[in-house]
């Protein structure tokens, strides 16, 4: 799904408006329905809405939410923020429809004196501001946001927290925007609900569709993409039956070292479980006993050293190579990994100890072939990429890094993205936290890895890889819980990501 900027979808509604055709009150009718249905699946009559309603087209979808809920026997209440001007097109037919219809307890209220008063158990609606928001939130808006903010109340927001930004708020005022339990979002998700600072306004947030025009959406360009499980299906390379096991590539992986070699068998099977032909694990020599009892599966490569990895073995028979889990920062490691990084021609995978021994080398980053997939978690990708203040800020060096050295950045987080030397981003919505956990990206990449040497191109391996591991790691916390769920967990419920993806 693409994503777009508030300003972007501002234009898809016009055009739904104009090219379905709808008019600008039965879209905003239909938006408002999506939301009274889920209200009405979420609280009972017993609880009082009470509604705090903008001047904009978000305080007309307030403002009709009300009058259909009213409809269905809740007790409703509106407070209309009074900007000393009238109301214009759908919020006025609104306010006057709610007056029509008599049955909701309406009020203007021009400052904060005019809070109204809210009991224990009432629900907060807040429709003040939404996508026209065009600067952040002072004097008496802010006001009746702290009031929100401070009552314990649950916070219902209608599109877009009031106050928070679609994309960028490194210039907001964090104070002034509500802190919703929940946020229920038209047609698309907004891109700064993918940022993690931002959990904390939407709360729990959801997409409810408003059949915007396909048309429309269509012809709006993004750079910017939600992945959903049919784009992955698409991804996931199928088996014929007359494939054999040459078909399906043969992965190199560099992973572990003396104490660490558990990342070594971790990202060996979950390079296997993710179809690879064949497997070729290269370990210093006390991880021999240990990689060929634990995965018997694998083939060995043997370094001439006991404890570290420090040379590379003929590359002519493989197809993708990974390299980095465990493998330490020695300086013999570093000359192995630089070798390693020069002879290999084709798209590689680099995570952990190799993203740290790059940041520690940057001139490195032009020589990895072109393509090649960075797995860095937030602190390798500050090593790597230098500190920046917040979540967009982050994206834009993640993209621009993409660009710059033509290899795929995958950003590991709560909503993991991956960026393309195209300059397109893509947001994973698979996973949870009980994937943080030691070991998890060592699974990530054998995955990934897997994928590359079946031949997937990078980015499908990149974006699938993602994906696979967040569902494969939601499968396994649905099984034992997110606390106890472990890395080889992940691993185990693969084959049932796979099947779900069939
Ligand atoms: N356009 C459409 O067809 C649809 C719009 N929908 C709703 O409309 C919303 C967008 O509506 P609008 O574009 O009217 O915008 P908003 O309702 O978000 O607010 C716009 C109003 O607030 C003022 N404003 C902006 N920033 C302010 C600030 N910091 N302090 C004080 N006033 C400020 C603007 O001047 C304008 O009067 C969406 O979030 C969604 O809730 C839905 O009804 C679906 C259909
Ligand atoms: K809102």
């Amino acid at each position: 799904m693409k994503l777009f900027s508030t300003k972007q979808i501002a234009g898809i509604d016009s055009f739904t408006i104009e090219h379905e055709p709808v008019s600008d009150i039965d879209l905003m009718e239909r938006a408002a329905l999506q939301i009274t249905n889920w209200l009405v699946q979420h609280f009972s009559t017993e609880q009082k809405m009470v509604f705090f309603a903008g001047p904009g087209n978000n305080g007309g979808d307030a403002l009709a939410i009300a009058r259909q809920l009213a409809g269905l026997d809740y007790q409703c209440e509106v407070c209309l923020l009074d900007f000393r001007k009238e109301l214009k097109g759908s919020p006025a037919t609104n306010w006057k429809r709610l007056q029509e219809q008599g049955k909701v307890a309406l009020s203007k209220i021009k400052d904060v004196d005019g809070f109204p008063k809210v009991a224990a158990n009432d629900v907060l609606l807040d429709g003040l501001f939404g996508s026209g928001l065009s600067r952040p939130l002072e004097g008496f808006p802010a006001e009746i946001v702290h009031k929100m903010n401070a009552l314990p109340n649950t916070t219902v927001a209608i599109d877009i927290p009031s106050g928070l930004m679609g994309e960028n708020n490194s210039e907001n005022i964090l104070e002034n925007i509500v802190r919703a339990d929940f946020t229920l979002t038209f047609q698309f998700p907004k891109i700064s609900f993918l940022f993690a600072e931002n959990e904390l306004f939407t709360g729990n947030w959801q997409v409810l569709p408003i059949g915007l025009h396909p048309g429309g959406i269509a012809k709006t360009p993004s750079d910017f993409f939600f992945v959903e499980k049919e784009d992955v299906k698409e991804m996931i390379p199928r088996r014929t039956k007359f494939s054999h096991k040459g078909t399906f590539g043969h992965a190199l992986l560099v992973a572990g070292s003396y104490g660490k070699m558990g990342a070594s068998v971790l990202a060996s099977k979950a390079c296997l479980r993710s179809g690879v032909g064949l497997l070729t694990s290269h370990v210093p020599r006390l991880g021999y006993s240990i990689i060929q009892t634990a995965v018997p599966e694998a083939m060995v490569s043997i370094d001439e050293h006991d404890s570290i990895f420090t040379g590379i073995p003929d590359l002519t028979p493989f197809n993708a190579v990974g390299v980095g889990p465990g493998i330490g920062r020695k300086k013999n490691t570093c000359k192995a990994l630089c070798d390693l990084i020069k002879q290999f021609r084709s798209p590689m995978v680099l995570d952990a100890d190799a993203l740290n021994i790059l940041s520690e080398n940057k001139e490195l980053l032009r020589e990895l072939p072109e393509n090649s997939i960075l797995t860095p978690h937030p602190g390798e990708f500050e090593r790597l990429a230098g500190e920046t203040a917040d979540s967009w800020e982050r994206i834009q060096v993640q993209r621009q890094m993409a660009k710059e050295f033509r290899v795929i950045v995958v950003l590991k987080g709560a909503f993991t993205s991956v960026a393309l030397p195209d300059g397109r981003l893509f947001f994973n919505a698979t996973g949870n936290p009980g994937m943080a956990t030691a070991g998890s990206g060592d699974s990530l990449t054998g995955i990934i890895l897997g994928l590359l040497a079946q031949r997937v191109c990078p980015e499908y391996a990149a974006i699938a890889g993602v994906f696979l591991h967040g569902l494969a790691g939601d499968i396994a916390a649905g099984r034992i819980s997110e606390n106890a769920l472990i890395a080889g967990d992940i691993t185990n419920c693969l084959g049932k990501a796979f099947l779900e993806l069939k």
